[in-house]
């Protein structure tokens, strides 16, 4: 049996969606920007397309939903376009992140400390959670982007986005938040939130790879990352990925419809749990960040005495695909970013497994999974040389 439990990574494309992508390969093939009929014949289901997205993030009609490539470049737009506008060409030089931002948050903001702006990450609290009043603390005067993501791609914990946009409007701070895990996870509205910018990614929520979007709120100056064509009214230039973005449209209204996310917080979130408690039976195993207020798919497990990679391995031998943190990151052993920044020890750090499901996933894949977990837990302890477990009278020994 081959069971996919690393949705966070990437997601299936729905059926459904691949069936609404089909056309434009080759039917309705035409360049969007063509006059002539080819190109015409794109538009219907390209606005379309953006009625969706627009509806499942609650945008306002006047606000924009700009088409990227992924969320990196979302992301990208986002950071460096305020750089040029807020802090070259305006009097700000400060940016106020985290310390468990996905990498494309915390490189672009990197590459922004080496042109010499001032950059604060901070650091989560024993939750793994950002609190809003720490955000509060950090704005100063000079401050021109607070960066805050939505959901951890590893823990799946959801941050106080409603509390932070309150406290960046009070403060006349532009807010931008990287969305791309809680999309179809949770209810995500940008009006809400008072969000300036936001950034999606479609592999996340059943849509294909390689199409994102960027919100940004109407009224907002955002200096684009590409110039070239008028495409997006010249907000990013470029030919528009056709099938791609009505692939990303279908896929959103699936995923963020009342229905869909009722399904999230009821079905998946059983199946998580199932996977979750049965793997907490096991001695000195911890959820790390804690089970509260995540969303409903993920889970990150410490399993002492077992090397995250070597449990992939096993769990990849029977068919199963789980991940130790972020795709980008895995080929780097280093310690997990994350698991390092709740001050969890060195060893702990290395012996994460995050399985994150999805409405895909069914109780007897569920079920299988826990068999072969405990399994290979009791496989990789006993060939450890570091881990002795000594059970109390009321535990079995592993
Ligand atoms: C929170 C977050 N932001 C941005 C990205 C980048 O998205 P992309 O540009 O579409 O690749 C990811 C991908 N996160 C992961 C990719 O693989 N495992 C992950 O957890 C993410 O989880």
């Amino acid at each position: 049996m081959e069971v996919y439990l690393d949705n966070n990574a990437t997601t299936m494309v729905d059926p459904i969606v691949f069936e609404e992508m089909k056309p434009f390969f080759c039917e309705t093939y035409g360049n969007p920007n063509s006059l002539h009929r080819f190109g015409a014949g794109t538009h219907p289901k390209m606005m379309e397309a953006l009625d969706y997205l627009y509806t499942g993030i609650n945008a306002d009609d006047e606000d924009d939903i700009i088409i990227t490539s992924n969320a990196t470049e979302s992301i990208n737009t986002v950071i460096k376009g305020v750089w040029v506008d807020e802090i070259l060409n305006g009097n700000k030089n400060h940016i106020v992140t985290s310390e468990v931002e996905h990498p494309a948050v915390t490189a672009a903001c990197r590459f922004l400390e080496a042109q010499g702006v001032s950059v604060t990450y901070l650091p989560v609290n024993e939750n793994g959670v950002i609190e809003a009043n720490t955000v509060k603390e950090n704005i100063k005067d000079d401050t021109a982007l607070v960066s805050i993501m939505w959901a951890n791609n590893e823990t799946g914990k959801l941050f106080p986005i409603e509390e932070i946009g309150k406290i960046c409007k009070e403060a006349n701070v532009l807010f931008h938040s990287d969305a791309t895990q809680a999309i179809g996870k949770v209810l995500v509205d940008v009006q809400k939130a008072n969000l300036d910018f936001m950034s999606f990614s479609a592999h996340k929520f059943h849509g294909p790879k390689g199409v994102g979007g960027t919100y940004i709120k109407k009224g907002v100056k955002l200096t684009p990352l590409l110039h070239g064509g008028e495409q997006m009214g010249g907000k990013r230039a470029g030919t528009v990925d056709v099938a791609s973005m009505v692939g990303m449209g279908y896929a959103m209204h699936l995923a963020t419809n009342e229905m869909a996310l009722a399904y999230e917080d009821n079905h998946v979130r059983k199946l998580r749990d199932r996977l979750e408690n049965a793997i907490l039976e096991l001695p000195e195993t911890l959820v790390i960040g804690g089970t509260e207020n995540r969303t409903p798919n993920t889970t990150l497990i410490s399993i002492r005495g077992v090397e995250g990679e070597s449990m992939l391995w096993d769990l990849n031998q029977k068919g199963i695909g789980a991940s130790t943190g972020s795709a980008c990151a895995s080929e780097d052993l280093e310690a997990n970013p994350v698991m390092n920044a709740f001050g969890s020890d060195s060893e702990l750090a290395h012996t994460g497994v995050r399985f994150s499901l999805s409405r895909f996933n069914t109780q007897e894949q569920i079920d299988y999974a826990i068999e072969v977990i405990v399994n290979a837990v009791k496989r990789l302890r006993n060939l450890s040389s570091s881990y002795a477990y000594a059970p109390k009278s009321h535990e079995s020994g592993l």
